[in-house]
């Protein structure tokens, strides 16, 4: 068991030398790596939740908490962004066993896509089976306005067309199956379940229900690429999220994506705006309340 820890500390796991994808850890050093964890925590997670950028405040509604640095998790790949604090909360949210991510990795921080998706795993083997994934993107959709908060229907995976995809690598179909379906993985009936609770909070006005995707990073997109998402049909981009659904779906967990829009893309050539990652903290700030209100009264209504 111990030298397995060593090993998982010292495989280095990083893309920067290679195309984005590397082998994943095997099943048995991510059950190490959740077994481990289990023994210093009493909570007994159902619920699995990873907060975007600046949305880490959902950890304060969170009772009883224990707290893991991600830094103190073998194989965990620390966040290296403004806004993401890099702990594993656990406690009680709404009467619900949960175990939130303080923040998450990205790709463009040279994390392989299969590292970023490790704590998704790691959730499965301490016996989450709900996951819902938050995101700070920008939005594409010309009727969105900033501080919008949109349930996802469904995504558009860029990276993978790069064959850029957690699941590459060996299969274990103790996670799941080789060729997983990737249609129908934002679930119908927790967007119904977060539309009504959305109604009953009085947030209709600013929460919609789009497309997301993601892109490498760091960089924002160009004009051009914004006209191209929307020619496709997507209504909001990030850099995140998708590679955890992937993980998530292919192990069976059932799925809720909330994307709050935290500024405009820009979509016209010689605009004087600019993305930029202050703006996105900004409207985090402004919104956290709601979004945390609204995943909240979420959580609280999903029946197990
Ligand atoms: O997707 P999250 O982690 O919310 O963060 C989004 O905001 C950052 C850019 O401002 C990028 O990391 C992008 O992915
Ligand atoms: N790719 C991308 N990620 C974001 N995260 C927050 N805003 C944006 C954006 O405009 N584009």
């Amino acid at each position: 068991m111990r030298s397995l820890k060593r090993e998982i500390l010292a495989s280095g796991l990083s893309a920067l030398k290679g195309n984005g994808n590397i082998e994943p850890h095997t099943y048995e050093e991510v059950e190490t790596i959740a077994n481990d964890i289990l023994e210093k925590v009493k909570c007994r997670p159902q619920f699995g939740i990873i907060c975007g950028s600046g949305l880490g405040g959902l950890g304060d509604l969170v009772s009883n908490k224990e707290i893991i640095p991600y830094a103190d998790i073998p194989g965990f790949p620390v966040s290296t962004v403004p806004g993401h604090a890099g702990k594993l909360i656990f406690g009680d949210l709404e009467g619900k066993k949960v175990v939130l991510m303080q923040g998450r990795a990205h790709l463009y921080e040279g994390y392989a896509v299969q590292r970023i998706t490790l704590p998704v795993r790691v959730m499965k083997l301490m016996g989450v089976s709900v996951l819902i994934v938050t995101n700070a993107a920008g939005g594409i959709n010309p009727e969105y306005s900033v501080g919008d908060i949109m349930i996802i229907k469904d995504h558009f995976n860029v990276p993978g067309f790069a064959a850029v995809n957690p699941l590459i690598g060996p299969n274990d179909e103790r996670f799941g199956p080789r060729f997983p379906a990737a249609s129908g993985a934002y679930d119908k009936e927790f967007r119904e379940l977060a539309k009504q609770k959305a109604k009953e909070l009085g947030y209709d006005a600013f929460v919609r229900e789009g497309v997301y995707t993601c892109l490498g990073g760091p960089s924002y997109e160009t004009v051009t690429e914004c006209r191209f998402l929307r020619l496709v049909g997507v209504d909001s981009t990030g850099m995140s999220t998708i590679p955890e659904v992937l993980v998530a779906r292919h192990c069976g967990m059932r799925v809720l994506g909330l994307s709050l829009i935290t500024n405009k893309c820009i979509v016209e050539h010689d605009s004087k705006a600019f993305a930029n990652h202050e703006e996105v903290l900004e409207t985090a700030r402004m919104r956290t309340n709601h979004l945390q209100a609204l995943a909240a009264a979420i959580v609280k209504a999903i029946k197990i």
